[in-house]
């Protein structure tokens, strides 16, 4: 009797690996240890030449140097080269997923497409065990003339899977694309967005060792990304390895244990996420206030600004509050006369600034005394993850909805430290909840 398939086996009739067809046969399944490193990588080096025609002439001479026994490409650089990565080790394990943290240029697109074979590294090692799925530029391995239903097809054959071992999991990576009509019309057609649904989802469905995902998600709808988070948790659940490049801090706390942060190309900090996004985050700072944050320039109160916020305070030492807490926030403001008919509210933004995490307006106007003031609410159980956020807050008219005094757009807004341990069953079911709702009390 044949040792039963270790892989997720197409065929029904599958008995075992050696003496049935069944896929993948390009790549015969590997036992692999909890213990065993699925990727590792050591002393990792690319360059890239500045200038087209330099770059074009140096691969010249390199191919030529490479026909000479013992001769190789040149180690250093030359003229107007520069690392994109420098020796760079890491290893990734069974089961584990690391995020790929860096400013714009870092070397995370390039250490992908080594990765995945698509570019030869100019010095060190790249050890991968087991298949490759790997979504790095969008639309790449996508005929923009074929209908989507086609190119499920193309893409799977570039990854080595026939279209009898696809045919059966053509409704579920229909399903998983929500392309609906949309399958059966040309690419060319399709909005980043749609490619991006139909790209993960052939990748998701063909169960590759290691998954490589390069900022597919912020493309796609906040219903997409839930897809695809999910998605995660369950392949990374079920053994499967992933990297994710992404400048969405949410998405890698949901998603990765750990993180690198890259700077110009080398290995800036190794650890936990929320320590390598801390990281991150604390040397991105720009001129400014010490803590990174633009210094505020309060507006002084005049006719053209009859009301100006003086401070907003967060309760907790520092600000410092443990995922599920209560916050109060608290706004100082001045108003120059009697203002009727107002609201104020608040926003929490991911640390970056970029995405709102929630926002919240009382049901009911307020009317603004003149003097010097405060108004203040009480988040019941805020339900963040583990990280650092921005808190804005703005007073506008009830009805226009037009904002009279703002705090954090154009200065400094207040930082909120949060603090969890790193339970990743917890952080998809807060993911999912996005955009968070706060059970708000205003006083
Ligand atoms: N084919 C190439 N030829 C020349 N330079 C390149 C090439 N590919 C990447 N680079 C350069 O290498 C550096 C790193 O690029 P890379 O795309 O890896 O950055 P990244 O960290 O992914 O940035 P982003 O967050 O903007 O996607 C950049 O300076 C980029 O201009």
């Amino acid at each position: 009797m044949p040792a039963p398939c270790p892989n997720t086996c197409l065929r029904k009739s599958c008995g075992c690996c050696t003496a049935c067809r069944c896929w993948p046969r390009p790549f015969p399944p590997r036992p692999m240890t909890d213990a065993a490193a699925v990727v590792t990588v050591r002393n990792l080096s690319k360059k890239f030449c500045t200038q087209l025609r330099t770059s074009l002439w140096y691969g010249l001479r390199d191919i030529a140097a490479e026909a000479w026994p013992g001769a190789g490409p040149a180690p250093g650089l030359r003229r107007a080269e520069f690392w994109s990565l420098q020796d760079l080790s890491f290893e990734l394990r069974r089961g584990e997923a690391l995020a790929i943290i860096g400013a714009n240029g870092a070397g995370k697109s390039t250490l992908l497409k080594l990765l995945n074979g698509l570019i030869k590294p100019d010095a060190g090692s790249i050890h991968l065990r087991g298949r490759v799925g790997a979504l790095i530029e969008l639309g790449a391995g996508l005929d923009p003339v074929l209908t989507g239903r086609e190119n499920i097809f193309m893409r799977a054959a570039l990854l080595g899977v026939g279209r009898t071992q696809v045919l059966p999991l053509l409704p579920a990576i229909i399903e998983f694309t929500g392309l609906g009509a949309a399958i059966e019309m040309p690419v060319q057609f399709y909005s980043s967005g749609m490619v991006a649904r139909l790209a993960y989802a052939v990748a998701a469905h063909l169960h590759p060792d290691v998954l490589l995902v390069d900022e597919v998600l912020a493309v796609g709808d906040i219903d997409f990304q839930r897809k695809c988070i999910h998605h995660m948790m369950g392949y990374l659940a079920a053994g499967g390895s992933l990297i994710l490049v992404s400048h969405q801090p949410h998405h890698m706390q949901a998603v990765c244990q750990r993180g690198l942060v890259l700077e110009k190309g080398r290995l800036a900090f190794e650890g936990t996420t929320t320590e390598a996004l801390d990281y991150y985050f604390s040397h991105q700072a720009g001129p400014g206030s010490p803590d990174g944050l633009p210094e505020r320039t309060t507006p002084t109160l005049s006719e053209a600004h009859p009301v100006v916020f003086e401070n907003l305070t967060l309760s907790g030492p520092g600000a410092v509050i443990q995922s599920g807490d209560d916050v109060l926030v608290t706004i100082t403001y001045q108003a120059l006369r009697p203002v009727p008919s107002v609201v104020w509210g608040f926003f929490i933004y991911t640390c970056d600034g970029s995405t709102c995490i929630t926002a919240a307006y009382p049901p009911e106007p307020t009317m603004l005394a003149p003097g010097r003031h405060q108004l203040s609410c009480r988040l019941r159980g805020l339900p963040l993850t583990a990280g650092d956020y921005l808190v804005k807050s703005a007073i506008s008219d009830f009805e226009s909805r037009q904002s009279i005094a703002l705090w954090g757009w154009e200065d400094a807004p207040s930082r909120l430290h949060v603090e969890d341990e790193p339970s990743v069953t917890k952080n998809i079911h807060k993911m999912l909840q996005q955009l968070v709702t706060v059970d708000v009390e205003w006083n």
